[in-house]
C-alpha cells in the first residue's frame, strides 16, 4: 500500500477546543512507523495551515461557517493532490466537518465513490434542520446530490458542489440520530446499519451486506470516513460527542480489516479525537491507540499475524 497522510488540525465545525490536536497525537503514537512496519510506502504531507477567519459571525444557525468552508476548500485541494499521485489518502482530523473537503477532493480525483460513514451520528443535518449549528453534524448534507436544494448560499462555500449519490452512502454505528436526519435517511433510502443491526446481525453480516450494497452495481473506490465516536466510549472516551453503546474495539478493527481486503479503499478520514475530552492520560492513550490500530487495519495489519515470504526459521 502507498499511503499519503494529511494532517488537518481544525476544530471550528464544533465548539470544543482540543480536537485540532488529534492529527499530531496520532502521529506521536507511531502511525507512520507502524504503517511502514506493515510494508506500506508512506508519505506524510504534514499539517495544513488554517488561517484564522476574523468576524466569522453565524449565518442563520451555522456557526463559524467561513472558517469551515475555507478549511474544507483547502483540504479538498490537498486530497486531490495526494490522489493525483495514486496514493491512498489518510486525513487525520480535526472535526468531522472536514469530510466536506476530503470527500470533495477525493471525488474531484476519482469521480464516483462509495462512502462508508462509521459514526454514532448521521452527520446529515441540513443548515435548517441542525439543532446546534455545528457543521460537524452536517457534512453529508453538503455532499449528497439529492440534498443540494436544502443548501443555501454560504460564504466560503461557493467552491463546493455535491459529489455523492445517496445510494452510494452506507452508515455503520448509528445510535444518536436527530429527527430531521432520520427523516432524510428514510426519505432518501440511505443504507444504514445502526447499532441495532450490528447487534442483530453481528459485524460479519453487517460488512457482508455493506459490501453487497456498495458493489451491487459498479465497484467504485471506497471513501471510509471514520468518526472515533463510533467506538464505545469505554474504548474511545476522548472525543467531543461520546454516546454509550458503541462498537467494540474488535468490531471497529473487523470493519477496517474487511474494507482493506476489498482492495478498493481509496481514502480514509480519522476524525474527532479530542485529548481535552479525556479525563485521564489513559483515556487519551486508549482513544489515540484505537485510532492508530483502526488505520493499521485499513492498510493490511491482520490480527492473526504475518511473516515475510522469505522468512527463514533461525
Ligand atoms: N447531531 C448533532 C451531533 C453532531 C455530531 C457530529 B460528529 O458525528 O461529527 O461527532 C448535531 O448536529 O449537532
Ligand atoms: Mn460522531
Ligand atoms: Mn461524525
Amino acid at each position: 500500500h502507498c499511503v499519503g497522510i494529511i494532517g488537518a488540525p481544525f476544530s471550528k465545525g464544533q465548539q470544543r477546543d482540543g480536537v485540532q490536536r488529534g492529527a499530531d497525537l496520532i502521529r506521536a503514537a507511531g502511525l507512520v512507523q507502524k504503517l511502514k512496519g506493515e510494508g506500506c510506502v508512506v508519505k506524510d504531507y504534514g499539517n495544513l495551515t488554517f488561517e484564522d477567519v476574523p468576524n466569522d459571525e453565524p449565518v442563520g444557525r451555522l456557526k463559524t461557517p467561513r472558517a469551515v468552508g475555507r478549511a474544507s476548500e483547502l483540504l479538498a485541494g490537498a486530497v486531490q493532490e495526494v490522489k493525483s499521485h495514486g496514493n491512498t489518502c489518510v486525513m487525520l482530523g480535526g472535526d468531522h466537518s472536514l469530510a466536506i473537503g476530503s470527500i470533495s477532493g477525493h471525488a474531484a480525483s476519482r469521480h464516483e465513490l462509495s462512502v462508508l460513514w462509521v459514526d454514532a451520528h448521521a452527520d446529515i443535518n441540513t443548515p435548517s434542520s441542525t439543532p446546534t449549528g455545528n457543521i460537524h453534524g452536517q457534512p453529508l448534507s453538503y455532499l449528497i446530490h439529492e440534498l443540494h436544494s436544502e443548501i443555501p448560499i454560504i460564504p466560503n462555500f461557493s467552491w463546493l458542489k455535491p459529489c455523492v449519490a445517496a445510494k452510494d452512502v452506507v452508515y455503520i454505528g448509528l445510535r444518536d440520530v436527530d429527527p430531521g436526519e432520520h427523516y432524510t435517511l428514510k426519505y432518501l433510502g440511505i443504507k444504514a446499519f445502526s447499532m441495532t443491526e450490528v447487534d442483530r446481525l453481528g459485524i460479519a453480516k453487517v460488512m457482508e451486506q455493506t459490501c453487497d450494497h456498495m458493489f451491487s452495481k459498479v465497484k467504485k473506490p471506497i471513501h471510509l470516513s471514520f468518526d472515533i465516536d463510533a467506538l464505545d466510549p469505554s474504548v474511545s472516551p476522548a472525543t467531543g460527542t461520546p454516546v454509550a453503546g458503541g462498537l467494540t474495539y474488535r468490531e471497529g478493527i473487523y470493519i477496517t480489516e474487511h474494507i482493506c481486503q476489498t482492495g478498493l479503499l481509496s481514502a480514509v478520514d480519522m476524525v474527532e479525537v479530542n485529548p481535552k475530552q479525556g479525563k485521564t492520560e489513559d483515556e487519551i492513550k486508549s482513544t489515540v491507540n484505537a485510532a492508530v490500530d483502526l488505520l493499521l487495519g485499513c492498510f493490511g495489519r491482520v490480527r492473526e499475524g504475518s511473516h515475510d515470504p522469505d522468512y527463514k526459521m533461525p
